[in-house]
């Protein structure tokens, strides 16, 4: 049996993260390949070197013309002016219009010092080498101009926020083929228990299927980072020790579920309270109370010890692991952040634990409605699986009507799921 525990009383969630969060440094940033940036953030404040759009140009195939030589066109008294040349995109053939000419202009391509609009084909015909003009444009219309919508210099991402996909656009449109970001943290999962078998192989007479090792190493991912899955079959301290020591090679974190509350054959625990850099204790929530958070090996990498019901190890990565991942990757906002929703259904709540109840989202009329689904139980992975958010409710709450708001954190979702 193992020795007893350190710490008895359990202590309140935002206590337990805010420990975790003492321990956890940023790993260091380095500049990458902008599409390796995707989903991390940015490590620097980020800057225009260039102003958008680049230079002045046409947003019509047309012609570039100064406006006061069309402004009184009709189609009843049309104007007539040469076309004295073409620009297409990426062209820097004609540099300056005469006054009384017009140039062939395409979309995107440099308009002109001296042309004030673009007329747009459809507003003309062509008579020989001369364009009629039968309808007026007003000045500027159709010619985007330099810096309009960003100024060389301007401030366009701060300094932790997220690189997303229309970020990614907005960084190559300023010419950064390379932005600065932490790299996306290795995160060792690694599942304990002898009843675990890899999925796809055949169960034989108490084995259940390793869902754990699979759950987190997805949350890893939906978080930015790497994963590396690993599972530990074992009850013998020697050899759980060795296959961690193993892994600790290639992690930033290691993340270890099962095998932390009160058994015989809590291996984690027994290998990991002997290092003495690792706590195990209890958190007043549910599901998630039985926890363990330290360092181990020389580069004390961080390492959570979830419990191994499937919904406990989920709902304690999105409670603690994940915060420490933002962290770790230098997001400007690290703890959850919640959204207040409306509850369909009255539920009801064990006073002195924070309760997280998984909860399926609908939008309607500018709320978020919330339904629980699948029960308390922290073995329920189907009810999991239909779950979009975790209702949070405080330790002192023990009944919460239909139609009450209550605060939410919102989950992953992999789009079009
Ligand atoms: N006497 C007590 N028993 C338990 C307590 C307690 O306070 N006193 N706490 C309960 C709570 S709450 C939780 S949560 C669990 C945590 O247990 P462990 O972290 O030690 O996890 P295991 O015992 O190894 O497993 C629990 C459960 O989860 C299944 N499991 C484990 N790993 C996986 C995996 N990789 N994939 C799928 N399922 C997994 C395992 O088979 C067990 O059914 O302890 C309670 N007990
Ligand atoms: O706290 Mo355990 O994590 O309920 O199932």
């Amino acid at each position: 049996m193992s020795s007893p525990p350190r710490e008895t009383r359990p202590i309140p969630p935002e206590d337990y993260l805010r420990r975790v969060l003492e321990v956890v440094t940023p790993l260091e940033a380095a500049e990458r390949p902008l599409l390796d940036a995707l989903g991390l953030p940015v490590a620097e404040d980020v800057h225009a070197d260039v102003p958008l759009p680049v230079f002045d140009n046409s947003s019509m195939d047309g012609y570039a013309v100064a406006f006061r030589d069309v402004a009184e066109a009709t189609a009843e008294r049309p104007v007539h002016l040469p076309v004295v040349g073409e620009i297409a995109a990426g062209q820097t053939t004609i540099h300056t219009l005469t006054p009384g000419t017009a140039v062939r202009i395409m979309t995107g391509a440099p308009v002109p010092t001296g042309a004030t609009a673009v007329v747009p084909f459809e507003w003309t015909t062509e008579e020989g080498r001369q364009v009629v003009v039968s309808q007026a444009p007003e000045e500027g219309q159709h010619v985007r101009r330099s810096g309009e919508e960003v100024a060389r210099g301007d401030l366009l991402m701060r300094r932790g926020e997220v690189v997303g996909t229309r970020q990614v656009g907005l960084l190559a449109a300023l010419g950064r083929g390379r932005v600065a970001t932490a790299p996306r943290p290795r995160v060792v999962v690694m599942s304990t228990g002898l009843e675990l078998v890899e999925p796809g192989k055949p169960l034989q007479g108490a084995q259940i299927y390793d869902s754990n090792s699979y759950l987190l190493a997805a949350a890893v991912r939906a978080h930015g980072g790497i994963a590396y899955r690993a599972t530990a079959t074992t009850d013998d301290p020697d050899q759980f020790a060795d296959a961690l020591a193993d892994q600790l090679l290639r992690a930033d974190m290691v993340v270890t579920s099962g095998g932390v509350s009160k058994g015989t054959h809590d291996v984690v625990k027994e290998v990991l309270r002997e290092l003495g850099t690792v706590e195990f204790l209890e958190v007043a929530m549910q599901p998630g109370k039985p926890q363990g958070f330290g360092v181990v090996g020389e580069d004390r990498t961080p390492i959570f010890t979830l419990p191994g019901n499937p919904v406990s190890a989920y709902v304690s990565f999105e409670s603690f692991v994940a915060p420490a991942l933002r962290r770790m990757t230098g997001h400007a906002r690290v703890e959850p952040v919640l959204r207040a929703g409306v509850l369909t259904e009255a539920v009801r709540s064990m006073r002195g634990k924070t309760q997280l109840l998984r909860a399926r989202v609908e939008h309607s009329g500018g709320r978020l409605l919330l339904t629980p689904v699948g029960g308390p139980g922290s073995h329920l992975i189907a009810g999991l699986a239909q779950a979009d958010a975790l209702v949070v409710l405080d330790a002192d709450v023990t009944a919460v009507s239909q139609g009450d708001v209550v605060p939410a954190l919102l989950l992953d979702r992999v789009a079009g799921s």
